[in-house]
């Protein structure tokens, strides 16, 4: 019998075998890059992989290695699609990305819309982001504020995308797929909830608390320690404490913003009632144009992908190979389609970046509908 280190030397000697031939194959890969930027073709060639994958797996005996051979080419065929990739962007076969960089966001003169009422998270969100002077409207729902942008009767929206403790807003990405607008900005606002009434309200008065379901969820151990009170869900938090002002009785309290609290004249009962005491809530300002802000620095695209086995590995490969730091990944199902995925992914950069030109190039090719949804900062800062 053969010792390890025979039977290692005999691995080494496969191994130069192999490395010399991906070498001459990578070579070939990049002449037939140089061939498509002439001839103006696709990189990706779906029925040509099929039938290598099969054609490679008929060449090797026993399920297992057939398996593995097939897992080994579709490694070797994504690598031999990056580097064609890179070959279509160094030849300036991208074209450009149709988004307009900007210097700056007009906020003087900006018409804004949040959704929810007088004294909404949404309505603070704005103010932070676009100052207390801010031209503004409020509309009922998310969708009538993104058909105000698309339909021009505001330039911006500010909408939450996302909870520090309750996780993502899944409406919101829903919008972002249906509608034609993009984001330029985020903002995080802390959401510190308090229980409010009206002026000289005691605690031992209160038989019923409204709030907007979350934010009751939010404040569970506070409430739980009044178990006696009756917890009501009503729209947002704004309106409860707009309730609870109009109706004038010391039996009602509300969980809202102090915000809210100050803008509907009721008094602050106990402040940071919240179980978790870094709540934030991260709010995305929107527009109807596709613009940029020049350093920019994180970009939100979606795509679709088929029910298949390795397809969100193979995409997210276009991450990797072009050393880009994802941040965030997100899935809604796609209508009408059972088991189908639309991904939200988020990741570092800017669209003017080689490597990012890189992945969407490759992303574009291989999955379904991509779309990029904005390359903002936080705050819109630079
Ligand atoms: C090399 C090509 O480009 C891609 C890579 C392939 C490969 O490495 O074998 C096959 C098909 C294409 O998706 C080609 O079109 O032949």
């Amino acid at each position: 019998m053969a010792t390890l280190e025979e039977l290692r030397n005999q691995l080494d000697e496969i191994d130069n075998r192999m490395a010399e031939l991906y070498q001459m194959r990578m070579d070939v890969c990049q002449q037939v890059g140089e061939y498509k930027v002439k001839a103006g073709r696709k990189v990706y060639d779906r029925q040509r992989e099929k039938d290598k994958l099969a054609d490679v797996a008929s060449k090797v005996q026993g399920e297992f290695n057939k398996k593995g051979i097939k897992e080994l080419y579709s490694q070797v065929m994504s690598m031999s699609r990056k580097l064609q990739y890179q070959r279509l962007v160094e030849a300036g076969a991208l074209g450009r990305l149709p988004f307009i960089q900007i210097h700056s966001l007009d906020k003087e003169n900006a018409r804004v819309v949040f959704q929810g009422t007088e004294g909404a998270y949404g309505q603070a969100a704005m103010n932070q982001f676009f100052g207390e002077d801010v031209n503004c409207f409020h509309v009922r729902t998310f969708r009538d504020a993104m058909e105000a942008i698309e339909e021009g009767s505001a330039d911006f929206a500010v909408l939450p995308i996302e909870n520090s403790s309750a996780g993502p807003v899944n409406e919101m990405y829903d919008l972002l797929d249906e509608f034609e607008n993009y984001i330029v900005a985020e903002t995080i606002l802390p959401v510190v909830h308090t229980l409010s009434g009206l002026p000289g309200t005691r605690l031992s008065e209160i038989k019923r608390v409204y709030s907007k379901a979350e934010a009751l969820m939010q404040t569970t151990r506070f409430l739980d320690d009044h178990s006696d009170w009756q917890r009501i869900s009503v729209v947002n938090t704004a309106i409860a404490a707009k309730k609870v002002l109009e109706d004038q009785d010391k039996a009602q309290a509300a969980v809202c913003s102090t915000y809210a609290a100050k803008i509907h004249g009721l008094e602050v009962l106990v402040d940071e009632i919240n179980d978790e005491a870094d709540n934030s809530t991260r709010f995305i300002v929107v527009t109807n144009q596709k613009i940029f802000l020049k350093d920019a620095s994180k970009i939100s695209i979606e795509f679709e992908l088929p029910h298949e086995s390795g397809s969100l590995y193979n995409i997210l490969s276009h991450f990797i190979y072009n050393d880009l730091n994802m941040t965030k990944i997100e899935s809604r199902p796609v209508e009408g389609k059972q088991w189908e995925y639309r991904f939200f992914v988020d990741f570092d950069g800017n669209l003017e970046d080689a490597a990012v030109k890189n992945a969407i190039r490759g992303l574009r090719e291989e999955a379904r509908n991509l779309r990029i949804l904005g390359n903002y900062s936080i705050d819109g800062q630079i």
